[in-house]
């Protein structure tokens, strides 16, 4: 059941408990939710279609009582998707209870199962206030060896076997105490505001890039791809710049569009992407930036799991795999040495209606419940294409890297 709440002001991620928090906050506004009603884990051939009749089956089953029929409202259930569907496992969470804010108004949904407590007297529990001392240690492999990976990249792309692939590393960090997801995602969302703060099933992050945003038959996504540090002073001008005029990094970035639009085309009636990328600057780096937009045809709009059909088609656009896609996924589970899990897939929230938002995982950790839930596997990747060089592509890595290891750090 939803009820309207009307303008309230408290930041819907202080609302969040210390265990089983979801979260899609940019801006103040999104949803967070807590309490498990109802799960899904799923892998293998057809994952995402099993995801999806799973869901409408739900909704069919739910008697929904939504006076406010907005995106978000009503029943919803928060995603995290494996990178690679078929080998790694899926996540759908429906919580008990989720909390919407859009466009100043706030709202509430409870399933039949919620512990009934005021949603707005939070939850009471306080945040761990310290986390103690951070011990880094490499993950799948150790810099050298990865920058090897990125050299025989290079060799495979200037040999022709391919034009563009996404090679990624881990970090892991052990804290001396449990680390609190709620601190982590109010750090993560006043650092990166521009970003969606996200949480599901232990994955969290704040990420800048849209995979796609379905509301009835229009649909969006911001597409990244094209790094550059920052720097102080006037060198951050003459980076920014340099960016922007980049060959190599233009032609990273239009791999990536064209990825998306090429598999997104089918379902759209219309379909605009930007001539030229524009700049977005984050604190610790600037991406080449396109907004797509488009919108869907009728027959293509099927209700219920419209949105999880589209994401199952555009994933994993070359902005997290490469290009030819199926020769980069090859490339990297040959060169990675690692499992992606579900970092680099789509994470976000679906509604009854079909309607939604999906971003990429990306600036991201899996907190893993060893060790009292405190360490964290960290992860970063870069576009791979010819002329990169690997110990700019590492150095990359860390300055992505730098977005989560503040969080924790600060
Ligand atoms: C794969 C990642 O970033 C992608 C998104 C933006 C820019 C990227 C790049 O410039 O390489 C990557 O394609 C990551 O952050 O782990």
């Amino acid at each position: 059941m939803t009820t309207p709440l009307g303008r309230r002001r408290t930041p819907l991620l202080h609302l969040l408990p210390v265990e089983g928090a979801v979260s899609w906050v940019r801006r103040g506004e999104g949803l967070v939710g807590w309490g498990e009603a109802d799960r899904l884990e799923v892998s293998g051939p057809g994952a995402l279609a099993e995801a999806q009749e799973w869901w409408a089956d739900r909704c069919a089953r739910t008697a929904v009582v939504d006076p406010l029929r907005v995106p978000g409202s009503g029943p919803v259930v928060f995603a995290s998707i494996a990178f690679d569907t078929e080998a790694s496992t899926s996540v759908f969470v429906v919580p008990e209870v989720v909390v919407g804010r859009r466009g100043g108004q706030t709202w509430v949904t409870t399933t039949d199962d919620a512990v009934d407590r005021p949603v707005f007297e939070t939850s009471g529990e306080e945040a761990d206030t310290s986390i103690g001392q951070l011990r880094y240690a490499d993950g799948s492999l150790d810099p050298v060896t990865w920058c090897g990976a990125v050299a025989a990249a290079v060799e495979r792309i200037d040999a022709g076997d391919l034009a563009k692939v996404v090679l990624a590393r881990d970090l892991l960090v052990t804290a001396d105490h449990r680390l609190d997801p709620r601190r982590l995602l109010l750090r993560l969302a006043s650092r990166f505001p521009d970003c969606w703060t996200f949480a599901v099933d232990g994955l969290l992050g704040a990420t800048p890039e849209l995979l796609l945003r379905r509301t009835g038959r229009e649909l969006s996504a911001r597409v990244l791809a094209g790094t550059a540090p920052r720097g102080a002073g006037a060198a951050d001008d003459v980076l920014a710049a340099g960016l922007l005029g980049s060959a190599k990094d233009r032609a990273e970035h239009r791999y990536a569009v064209d990825s998306l639009v090429t598999a997104l085309q089918p379902f759209c009636s219309e379909l605009v992407a930007p001539a030229e990328p524009e700049l977005l600057t984050l604190p610790n780096v600037r991406h080449l930036a396109s907004d797509v937009r488009g919108t869907q045809r009728r027959s293509g709009a099927r209700g219920a799991a419209g949105l999880l059909e589209l994401v199952d088609a555009v994933h994993p656009t070359a902005a997290v795999c490469g290009t030819p896609t199926p020769v980069a996924a090859r490339v990297i589970a040959e060169l990675e040495g690692m499992d992606r899990g579900r970092y680099a897939g789509p994470v976000g929230w679906l509604d009854a209606r079909g309607d939604g938002e999906f971003g990429i995982a990306l600036r991201c950790a899996q907190l893993t419940g060893e060790d009292g839930g405190a360490q964290a596997r960290l992860f970063a990747g870069c576009g791979i294409v010819a002329g990169s060089d690997p110990a700019a592509e590492l150095a990359e890595t860390q300055n992505k890297l730098a977005a989560f290891q503040a969080a924790l750090e600060d």
